[in-house]
């Protein structure tokens, strides 16, 4: 009983300086009667953003590079929702082309980077153009949209406007390597770190950064990816079962609109979230107080899911070398 009386103490006392302690503090961001971007808003996780903020009663703009993907978007939303969205043509890789887009667009208040690009194999034969394609694409593009569109975010922010939001949308693979996936997964973990050192930048302007991290999503880009993914790859993702684009966008916008800095997705999504929580700015005591419980838990989870995986590759490793000697030697025994 005794026991008990205290361990209820030390909850509510530990709960109470958490909420003291959390920064930045909670926010809400409406997203209805809002100007939303999106890129890569033609297809995918971006389509069903797009689609999701339509029916919330945002005004959407969508940017991707395909004029006619942008059209077709256009015309399913509005048969969909009745809205009207803006389309914008333009390679992230361009600043200029972004700029203009962005200009066109008018100010923004909740910008969603969500354009990515992603080719899966052995980093011994991924192409170095592909390893830069990605790196462009996913990382320096998101650095344009942003440097494009933070001046007119920062304008008149703060005082008593509503307050703004960028979301970045990086992957699983942006807070866990996976075999296949290096060059990825660098472009991914990079947005974190601009993530992390921007909200420092952006909150006295009543900015508020969401670092989006979905699990495998049902997509036109991953049917594409699958095709060239290792086999063992899907070996040691099984444990992280597939979404739905529209399910992730729901998560999506929602994380946005409470404001919160790592958005998850799904349930092993929050399992990974907490076991990398590391420095990452956290605005709910309650989340707080669960990845200060959780983290020795998950990290002991953890350490289960690497055991399994080593062994995984172990296997795949030691049968590959058997084939490739075996498939030496066939030749040698047919001449
Ligand atoms: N699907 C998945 O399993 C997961 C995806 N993600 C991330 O989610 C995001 C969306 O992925 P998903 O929906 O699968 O992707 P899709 O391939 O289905 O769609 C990608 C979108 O980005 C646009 N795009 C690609 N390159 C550029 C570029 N250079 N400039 C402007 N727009 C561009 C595409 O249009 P166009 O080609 O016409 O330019 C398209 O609209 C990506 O960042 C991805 O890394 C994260 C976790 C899991
Ligand atoms: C601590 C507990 C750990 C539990 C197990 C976690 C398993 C993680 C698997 C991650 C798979 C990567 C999905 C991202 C796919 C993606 O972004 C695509 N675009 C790639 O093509």
């Amino acid at each position: 009983m005794a026991l008990i009386y205290l361990l209820v103490v030390v909850a509510v006392l530990g709960l109470s300086i958490l909420r003291f302690l959390c920064r930045p503090r909670p926010v809400k961001i409406p997203i209805k009667d809002r100007h939303v971007f999106i890129t890569g808003g033609s297809s995918g996780i971006g389509l069903a953003l797009a689609h999701r903020a339509a029916s919330a009663g945002s005004r959407v703009s969508i940017l991707a590079r395909s004029v006619s993907k942008l059209e077709e978007a256009k015309e399913d939303i509005r048969n969909a929702t009745g809205v009207e969205v803006a389309v914008y043509s333009a390679d992230v890789r361009n600043m200029e082309a972004v700029r203009s887009a962005i200009e066109a667009a008018g100010p923004i208040d909740v910008l969603i980077c969500n354009q990515g690009v992603y080719i899966s194999g052995e980093l011994v034969d991924v192409d170095m153009n592909d390893i830069k394609f990605m790196l462009d694409v996913n990382v320096v593009g998101t650095f344009h949209l942003i440097k494009a569109a933070l001046p007119k975010m920062k304008e008149g922010s703060g005082g008593s406007d509503l307050p703004k939001s960028i979301g970045i949308i990086s992957s699983q693979a942006g807070q866990i390597g996976i075999y296949g996936y290096a060059a990825y997964s660098a472009s991914k973990f990079a947005l974190r770190g601009l993530a992390e050192a921007l909200q420092q930048e952006v909150i006295s302007d009543n900015i508020h950064v969401s670092l989006i991290t979905p699990p495998y999503t049902e997509t036109p880009g991953i049917v594409e990816e699958k095709k060239r993914r290792p086999k063992i790859t899907n070996k040691l993702a099984q444990y992280s079962p597939v979404m739905k684009a529209e399910d992730v966008a729901e998560k999506v916008l929602n994380g946005i609109e409470s404001g919160d800095f790592i958005v998850s997705c799904s349930f092993i999504g929050h399992i990974l979230s907490i076991s990398t929580a590391g420095l990452s700015p956290q605005r709910s005591y309650i989340m707080a107080f669960i990845e200060l419980v959780g983290i020795s838990f998950t990290r002991f989870v953890g350490l289960c899911y690497l055991w399994i995986c080593y062994g995984i590759v172990a296997k795949y490793q030691s049968k590959h070398l058997k084939n490739s000697t075996s498939t030496k030697v066939a030749p040698k025994k047919n001449a």
